[in-house]
């Protein structure tokens, strides 16, 4: 898209200046803290439909400058919420090697990075475009993640992300089992309601932020935060792609309901 990025003369302060939603209310991400949680007995577990791929289909592995982003089918569904959302995408969020870069901040703590499955409302809506801007058009599943424990889950793409080095580049992965990105628990969750974290800012995404993060190895991490350029193969200066995260955005008076009661 046009040029935006997190630090300098585009970054995140001057969003506003050509993305006015990036300047108003509903923002996210935010800080979930305890003093603005209400614990909802009605928000049952989240449930996944057809994200279990078959490693015969082939998936696109992008780098779009902004953050490394993997296509999905829209059979992918999501249930357990107001509405029926199909997928459009996963994408991440990191910092450096040694600085986190999660979007979402726990009662001030920022995790190492953050995965993003996009989804849109689909009941209502024939594609994610037409939906990004509507009140009830995303849904987005957030998941923390801190470095530990190797997680085959991750090599399925990381594997393949030497190929998308630069901005624009693209390869074609086989698919496999996306339920295996996720926490094994998808019971407890935080609920709000907020905005694409990137330009155009849309407020039009339900947030579900699972409680327990997943975890990558550090080589896995180092892989994630080191390989990737904002910047084309054919530039002359070479941009490092890191620190894709946005900053935390005023609650705005929300109530973050939580699916859980400790
Ligand atoms: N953190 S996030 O989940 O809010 C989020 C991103 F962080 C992000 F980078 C992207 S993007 O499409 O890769 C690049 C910017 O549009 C999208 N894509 C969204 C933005 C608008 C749009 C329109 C069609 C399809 C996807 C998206 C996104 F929803
Ligand atoms: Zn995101």
């Amino acid at each position: 898209g046009a040029e935006w990025t997190y630090t300098g003369q585009y970054g995140v302060q001057h969003w506003h200046k050509q993305y006015p939603y990036c300047g108003g209310v509903f923002q996210s991400p935010i800080d979930l803290q305890t003093q603005l949680m209400k614990y909802d007995p009605t928000m049952a577990p989240i449930e996944v439909w057809n994200y279990n791929l078959s490693a015969q289909e082939q998936l696109t592995l992008g780098n779009n400058g902004h953050a490394v982003k993997l296509s999905l089918p829209s059979r992918m569904r999501i249930s357990g919420l107001p509405r029926r959302y199909s997928a459009t995408q996963l994408h991440f969020h990191w910092g450096s090697p040694t600085v986190p870069g999660s979007e979402h901040t726990i009662n001030g703590k920022r995790f190492a990075a953050e995965m993003h499955i996009v989804h849109f409302n689909s009941d209502k809506y024939a594609n994610v475009s037409v939906a990004a801007d509507k009140s009830d058009g995303l849904a987005v599943l957030a998941v923390l993640i801190e470095v530990g424990e190797f997680n085959p889950a991750f090599d399925h793409f990381l594997k393949f992300i030497n190929g998308i080095k630069y901005r624009d580049q693209r390869v074609q992965v086989p698919a496999f089992n996306v339920r295996d990105l996720l926490p094994s628990q998808l019971d407890e969750y935080y609920r709000y309601d907020g905005s694409l974290t990137t330009p155009p800012c849309y407020p039009s995404v339900l947030w579900t932020v699972f409680r327990s993060p997943v975890t990558m190895s550090h080589r896995q991490f180092l892989s994630l935060s080191t390989a990737l350029y904002s910047s084309r193969a054919q530039e002359s200066v070479p941009m490092p792609l890191n620190g894709n995260y946005r900053t935390l955005q005023k609650p705005d008076h929300r109530t973050i309901m939580v699916s859980f009661l400790d």
